[in-house]
């Protein structure tokens, strides 16, 4: 897992670097602007383009001239540089650049804030303005040329992070950026990037190891972590030999009504396919021969609920298209009184759990509830922005001991011990209906295979997305229906325990 740190906490660590690693802060400048360039040419195929670099005059311009000058190396001779000269100060690493970039024939111009914009013909922008070293909202000459920029509508591509957004603190929907088509940031994500807020200003970001020093960033104060998959792969088994469908436990699913139980098929077919030795769904007698069809192998208890024998259940997976109506809070309030499992809450479950807070509060510690947004500020009440959303899944998190999945593109887990985990997998084909069911039923799985609550969490969640990336990627499909996602998900965790062995 890689620690996410603040805008700050990364320029401790270029310290850092530069202090301890016999490297001198403009070779780390250059080593960053490589990296950078190495990333760009994907984008940028024909190195007979015009591509413009608009820079700042402190570091971040200091990198949009060095990368001037690595492109014209690398073939791009049509690059030209124009310097946004807007403040008195240089750094040191900016000046030492334009010295070099004197020495080529890259076209340099200068501007000041009153100056009149130049045309601009290049397809391709290059933002090396202000990156995370800003400190205030644009205004001003920035705010007039980030806006003039913008409406040209140019294909952008920023460097590090886009002109006027804030890497830590929330965003403001009114903010004057810099919009950028591709982020290509140095190191780590920036926290913002992961939050929906993000998207009316970046499209994609890409992150570019530089080089700074691992030790050192992991070792600074960030409860936030983004996961990687050698996470997952520490934490999948592979089947012993001698195993039988015994040893990967009994899951209940308790989902679907007459009219959702699509839900119930998707959450049931997702626990099998994702590794339960048994799963039985509980369901309305409506919906026992669509079950029966679609998935032979699932065992069902139809409606009545004395017919649960609790004991029998190593994993539970509640609400999924259940429904709110009395019989199904009647349901609820025996799972929470008299089922002593490991556990996954979600859908009307939480819905239910948000209109009847003193079962809530019955929740056992290490539960798991996945909301999306809408269920989340339903049980946790309204939200300004996601950052507000964070500092409540962390406290409830840790006061309740619960595990909170907030379902997002880049989904947020938080634990008990107040770590943040950021998913890196998903991605936008999967958004649609049943997505969500199909997580339960493999969270559901991975706890009736003896999965910690935590480990099937963080696993849980990034095979979800890991399949829906696989499918888009090698498939290339264009959208992901639960039940493609559902097919994929021992394929994907066949390629995940395998590559381990
Ligand atoms: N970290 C790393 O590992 C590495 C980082 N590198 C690069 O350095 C970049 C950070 O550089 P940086 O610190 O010089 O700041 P940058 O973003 O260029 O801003 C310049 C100055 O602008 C000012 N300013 C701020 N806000 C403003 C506003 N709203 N309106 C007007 N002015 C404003 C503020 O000056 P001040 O106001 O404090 O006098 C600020 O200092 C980073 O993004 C990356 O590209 C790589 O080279 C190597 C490895
Ligand atoms: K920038």
């Amino acid at each position: 897992m890689l620690k996410l740190l603040s805008a700050s906490q990364i320029r401790s660590a270029d310290a850092h670097t530069i202090q301890h690693e016999s490297i001198g802060s403009l070779d780390l400048m250059e080593r960053a602007s490589n990296a950078f360039v190495q990333k760009f040419v994907a984008f940028a195929l024909d190195r007979q383009t015009n591509i413009s670099i608009y820079c700042g005059t402190g570091n971040n311009g200091g990198d949009g001239l060095a990368i001037a000058r690595i492109l014209f190396k690398n073939g791009y001779k049509n690059v030209s540089v124009k310097i946004l000269h807007f403040s008195f100060k240089t750094t040191s690493d900016f000046d030492e650049n334009l010295r070099r970039l004197a020495k080529t024939n890259i076209s340099a111009e200068i501007f000041n804030e009153e100056s009149e914009f130049p045309e601009e013909h290049s397809p391709i922008l290059i933002d090396a303005i202000l990156g995370s070293g800003l400190n205030k909202p644009l205004e001003g000459g920035y705010a007039r040329w980030i806006t003039h920029l913008n409406n040209l509508s140019k294909k952008v591509i920023a460097v590090d992070v886009p002109t006027g957004f804030f890497c830590d603190a929330p965003l403001d929907k009114n903010a004057i950026v810099f919009h950028a088509d591709h982020v290509i940031s140095f190191q780590r994500p920036k926290l913002n990037f992961l939050l929906p807020e993000s998207a009316q200003f970046i499209k994609e970001f890409h992150v570019v190891d530089i080089g700074l020093d691992e030790h050192f960033i992991q070792a600074q104060d960030s409860n936030k972590v983004w996961v990687e998959e050698n996470d997952i792969k520490a934490i999948l088994k592979p089947r012993a030999s001698f195993s039988h469908k015994g040893t990967f436990g009994h899951a209940l699913i308790i989902a679907g009504q007459t009219e959702t139980m699509g839900a119930a098929l998707l959450s049931s077919e997702a626990c099998l396919h994702a590794g339960a030795g048994l799963t039985t769904a509980f369901i309305p007698e409506p919906g026992l021969s669509a079950l029966n069809a679609r998935s032979p192998e699932v065992m069902a208890i139809l409606g009545d609920l004395q017919k649960i024998e609790w004991n029998k259940f190593d994993a539970l997976g509640i609400g999924p298209g259940f429904g709110v109506q009395v019989s199904s809070l009647e349901v609820l309030r025996k799972c929470l009184t008299h089922y002593r499992g490991p556990a996954v809450y979600d859908a009307d479950a939480l819905n239910m759990l948000a209109a009847n807070k003193e079962l809530f509060n019955l929740l056992p510690e290490n539960s798991i509830v996945c909301p999306h947004v809408k269920e989340f500020d339903r049980l946790f009440g309204a939200h300004k922005n996601w950052q507000q959303r964070i500092e409540t899944m962390e406290r409830e998190s840790t006061e309740r001991g619960l595990i909170i999945i907030l379902k997002n593109r880049y989904s947020i887990i938080t634990a008990p011990s107040g770590v943040i985990y950021f998913n890196p997998t998903g991605n936008p084909a999967m958004a649609s209906g049943g997505s969500g069911d199909v997580l339960t039923g493999i969270l559901t799985a991975l706890l009736a295979q003896g999965y910690s609550a935590l480990q099937t969490t963080i696993a849980g969640v990034y095979i979800h997305g890991k399949a829906a990336d696989e499918l888009v990627q090698e498939r290339k499909m264009f959208t992901v229906p639960a039940r493609y996602l559902i097919k994929q998900l021992p394929i994907t965790m066949g390629k995940l325990i395998n590559s381990f062995a």
